[in-house]
């Protein structure tokens, strides 16, 4: 090779070398430059409990969930993170960031992580609950809100339920001196009451237990599944094999209901559109017909408006109540108070009437206790980024499960004086509201995704209750202990059944008929 050549190439290689360097050098600018701003746009995961590869935190998941995730925040702060499996959970504990959640990025927030339970229960997700923040999820929550659980509709359909409460006293009246399950009571009365305001049913008084039994249970079940952490929803390629039978059991049960809706849509089809103008025969007319809607309105939208009324609208407003008499029981103070306001303002030879609630501070104390204590869905239903976001300083990826616990936050003692005390007397002053503008108590959610049914669940509440204590003094069973304890599940319940004995106590039995 001749010199003139092998100089070439060593003039050659210098230049290579110099062109990889200038390269490299960019190249490593670049990277830091991209790795400074990164950190920037990109905060790092909230932190949160070490965990194992692939199955993440899903070994230590205590099934008091409300209470695992409240010790979780205490160690990690008011923002930390889970691995259920492959999805990341997000525990929000602080009101500051439970206000960042809901209000600052409440569009962002407002959708859903919907579980296998709940695309199995809802004919697809195709309700209000489980659908996406969008049109379809608009057009179904306004049906619901104008139609049925608005203050004029509540209004115009009292007699309902003023019949289905004088029922509960009259059933009561013939169980005095006996336990009486509560929970049992209160979820077939609020379930007569929705499905009368649905297509005009009710359970008849023969059928109460049996029937009602039945429902309760198959509600209790869509609800244990809905609220259940489930492989298939932290594994989305293992969904297929079904690992725990959640969606096999939630089919056999969202099966059992729709019998029933199918039954009523039949009957309601037969009978002539001037009869009966319930919820059904308006969501009928408007699957026919068709409304001002941007979404088609189809027999899965109106199926599973129904699926939320009952699933949504039971359990929640008999639990509360259950609790409440527990509590009061309890604490006998309390219930004599309430007694006292009832006599004051309602008298002893008259019954409760829905038009005395307002003037029934005491009581009205005595709900927002019992929700603050006791909120009825502890972690809201979990709300879903549909894009990443920064909260606290910290990203939430989009589509990772933000649990907002409610729960944790309505017994923080820096908030609450002495928080495990049941004491309506807090709320006399009316300081606290659960409009969803104070994230120190909102126990029916707050933002675009608050609760749908608060009118409802409130006017049931306070007749219910004030009627029950009106009409009876209240002891437990003999030999039954004092046990508020609670028991997890989307919807929180007592972990045992309130068993209690009523004894009459107006002046005269015309008043229990
Ligand atoms: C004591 C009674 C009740 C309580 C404490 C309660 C509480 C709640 C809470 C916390 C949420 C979730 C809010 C969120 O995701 O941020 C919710 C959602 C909902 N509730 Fe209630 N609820 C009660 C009764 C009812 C009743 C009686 C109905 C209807 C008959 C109802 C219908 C709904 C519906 C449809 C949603 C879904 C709203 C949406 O995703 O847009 N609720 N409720």
């Amino acid at each position: 090779m001749s010199k003139l050549v092998v100089d070439t190439w060593l003039r050659a290689d210098d230049g290579i070398v110099t062109v990889v360097l200038i390269v490299a050098s960019i190249l490593s600018i670049f990277w830091l430059v991209r790795m400074l701003t990164s950190k920037k746009t990109h905060p790092p995961l909230p932190p949160g409990p070490r965990s194992l590869p692939l199955i993440g935190n899903l070994l230590s998941l205590d099934p008091e969930l409300h209470v695992y995730f409240a010790s979780l925040a205490k160690v990690h702060g008011p923002i930390a993170r889970l691995w259920l499996g492959k999805k990341l959970g997000v525990l929000i504990t602080s009101p500051e960031l439970a206000r960042e959640v809901l209000k600052l990025h409440d569009t962002t927030f407002a959708n859903r992580d919907v579980p296998v339970a709940g695309v199995e229960a809802t004919y697809g997700g195709n309700d209000i609950v489980w659908s996406p923040y969008g049109d379809q999820w608009r057009m179904l929550r306004k049906i619901c809100v104008r139609e049925m659980l608005s203050n004029q509709t509540l209004d115009s359909v009292y007699s309902l339920r003023r019949r289905e409460v004088r029922n509960t006293v009259k059933y009561l009246h013939n169980h005095v001196g006996q336990p009486v399950n509560i929970g049992e009571q209160m979820f077939l009365t609020v379930l007569n009451v929705i499905t009368g305001m649905m297509w005009g049913g009710t359970v008849k008084d023969e059928d109460r237990a049996t029937l009602g039994a039945e429902f309760r249970q198959v509600v209790n079940e869509i609800v244990g599944y809905l609220g259940m952490p489930n492989l298939s929803d932290f594994y989305p390629s293992l969904a297929l094999f079904d690992l725990q039978g959640v969606r096999k059991n939630m089919k056999v049960l969202a099966k059992r209901l729709d019998g029933i809706f199918e039954s009523m849509i039949d009957q309601r089809r037969k009978m002539g559109s001037d009869e009966n103008k319930d919820f059904l025969q308006f969501l009928l007319k408007l699957k026919d017909e068709g409304g001002d809607y941007k979404t088609a309105f189809n027999m899965a939208h109106l199926k599973s408006l129904l699926m939320d009324m009952v699933v949504g609208g039971t359990d929640t407003t008999s639990n509360t109540i259950e609790f409440a008499l527990a509590e009061m029981i309890n604490k006998p103070e309390v219930l004599k108070r309430a007694q006292q306001e009832l006599e004051d303002v309602v008298g002893k030879d008259n019954i409760v009437e829905e038009s005395h609630i307002n003037n029934l501070p005491y009581l009205y104390a005595i709900m927002k206790e019992v929700l603050r204590m006791h909120p009825t869905l502890p972690l809201l239903v979990p709300h879903c980024p549909s894009e990443s976001c920064v909260i606290g300083g910290y990203t939430i990826p989009k589509g990772a499960r933000v649990f907002v616990n409610a729960w944790a936050i309505h017994r923080d003692p820096s908030i609450w004086e002495n928080p495990l005390e049941f004491k309506p007397e807090r709320f006399l002053d009316g300081k606290w509201d659960y409009s969803g503008n104070d994230f120190n108590y909102f126990p029916f959610g707050s933002g675009r995704r608050i609760c749908a049914g608060t009118a409802m669940a409130e006017r049931m509440f306070m007749f219910l209750l004030g009627s029950l204590i009106h009409s009876f003094d209240w002891k437990l069973a003999e030999g039954d202990k004092h046990d508020l304890s609670e028991k997890f599940g989307i919807v929180l319940k007592k972990k045992v059944a309130l068993m209690a004995i009523p004894t009459p106590r107006l002046s005269s039995s015309i008043m229990y008929e």
